[in-house]
C-alpha cells in the first residue's frame, strides 16, 4: 500500500539539485550527508559556508519571488541548466525550512535581476545599500508623508554630462559613500527635494538634486508612471548605470537598467 512518503515524495523524486534558501547549519549538513546529491544554498549570506552558493540581492518575502530569484541566479552562474528539475526548500512560516517546491528551472522567464547587482558597473554592494535606502524609505516616507526618490548608480560620470544641477550639490566636497549610517539619514533628508541622486560606481554620493535630461526615445516604461520613472529609465538606456526609483504615487520601489524595468517590489513587504 502507498504511504505518505510515496505520495509527497514525488515532490523531491528524481531532481536534478535541492535548493536550501538560507538553511541552519544542522539542516545544511544533513543534506550534504546524501550521496550523489547536489544540494544548492541560496540567501543573503552563505552562512553555512556552502561548496554551491547563490547571493540573493535580499530576502524576498514572497516565496514564489525568492524561489525566481534564486534559481534565476543559479541559472546565471551555471550551476543549474535550463529544464532542471529542483527540489526548492524554504521556510513560509517559521525559523526553519518547512516547504518543498518543486520547480523547473526555466531560462525564458529571466527577469535581469542578477545582472542588476552582480553584472552591473556598480559594485554589487553599492546597489544592495542604495536599494535598502529606497525600501526604507519607501516604508517610512517622510515624516509620516510619501515620498519619491531617484537614485542613479554607476557610469557618474557620463550621468553627470548628461544631467544639470537644480540647486546647490550638498555633497559638492563631501567624500561619503551610501552604506554609511550619517549617509542614509542624509540621503532620506534630500530626498524632500527634487531631482535625483548620482552615485559612482564605488558608492560615493557625487550629486543631489540632478535633474536628468537623457534621450527618452524608445525608452518602454509601464503606462501611468510619470517624468521621474521616465528620466529613471531613459537615462539607464543614454549610459552603463542603473537606476532605483520610489515611486511617491503608488509607493513601490523600481529599478531599470540599459531602459528596461527588472525589478519590482513593495517596500511594505520588508
Ligand atoms: N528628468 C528628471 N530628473 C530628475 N528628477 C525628475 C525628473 N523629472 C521628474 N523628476 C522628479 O520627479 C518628481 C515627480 O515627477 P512625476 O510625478 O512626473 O514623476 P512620477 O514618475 O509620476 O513619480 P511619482 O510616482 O513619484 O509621482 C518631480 O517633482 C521631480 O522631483
Ligand atoms: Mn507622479
Amino acid at each position: 500500500m502507498a504511504g505518505l512518503d510515496d505520495v509527497f515524495g514525488e515532490l523531491f523524486a528524481s531532481v536534478d539539485a535541492v535548493v536550501l534558501f538560507s538553511p541552519s547549519g544542522s539542516y545544511y549538513e544533513r543534506f550534504t550527508a546524501v550521496e550523489d546529491l547536489d544540494v544548492i544554498v541560496v540567501g543573503t549570506e552563505n552562512a553555512v559556508g556552502a561548496e554551491t552558493f547563490v547571493e540573493l540581492p535580499l530576502e524576498f518575502e514572497n516565496i514564489s519571488e525568492r524561489i525566481r530569484y534564486g534559481l534565476e541566479g543559479a541559472l546565471e552562474q551555471g550551476v543549474i541548466e535550463d529544464g532542471d528539475e529542483l527540489a526548492c526548500a524554504t521556510s513560509v512560516f517559521g525559523d526553519g525550512i518547512d516547504t518543498v517546491s518543486r520547480v523547473r528551472a526555466d531560462a525564458e522567464t529571466r527577469t535581469g535581476i542578477y545582472d542588476l547587482f552582480v553584472k552591473s558597473r556598480a559594485d554589487p554592494e553599492v546597489v544592495k545599500s542604495v536599494l535598502e535606502v529606497a525600501i526604507e524609505l519607501g516604508q517610512k516616507g517622510q515624516k509620516g508623508k510619501p515620498v519619491g526618490a531617484l537614485f542613479v548608480v554607476g557610469d557618474a560620470g557620463k550621468v553627470m554630462n548628461k544631467s544639470r544641477p537644480l540647486s546647490y550639490n550638498p555633497f559638492e566636497k563631501s567624500h561619503v559613500h551610501v552604506g554609511d549610517p550619517i549617509v542614509n539619514v542624509m540621503l532620506k533628508e534630500f530626498s524632500r527635494l527634487d531631482g535625483a541622486f548620482i552615485i559612482s560606481d564605488a558608492g560615493k554620493i557625487v550629486s543631489a538634486y540632478r535633474y536628468l535630461e537623457p534621450s527618452a526615445e524608445g525608452v518602454d516604461i509601464p503606462k501611468g508612471l510619470g517624468a521621474r520613472h521616465m528620466a529613471g529609465g531613459a537615462i539607464t538606456r543614454d549610459t552603463n548605470a542603473i537606476s532605483i526609483v520610489l515611486s511617491e504615487s503608488d509607493g513601490l520601489v523600481r529599478a531599470f537598467k540599459a531602459g528596461e524595468l527588472i525589478l519590482e517590489v513593495d517596500p511594505e513587504a520588508y
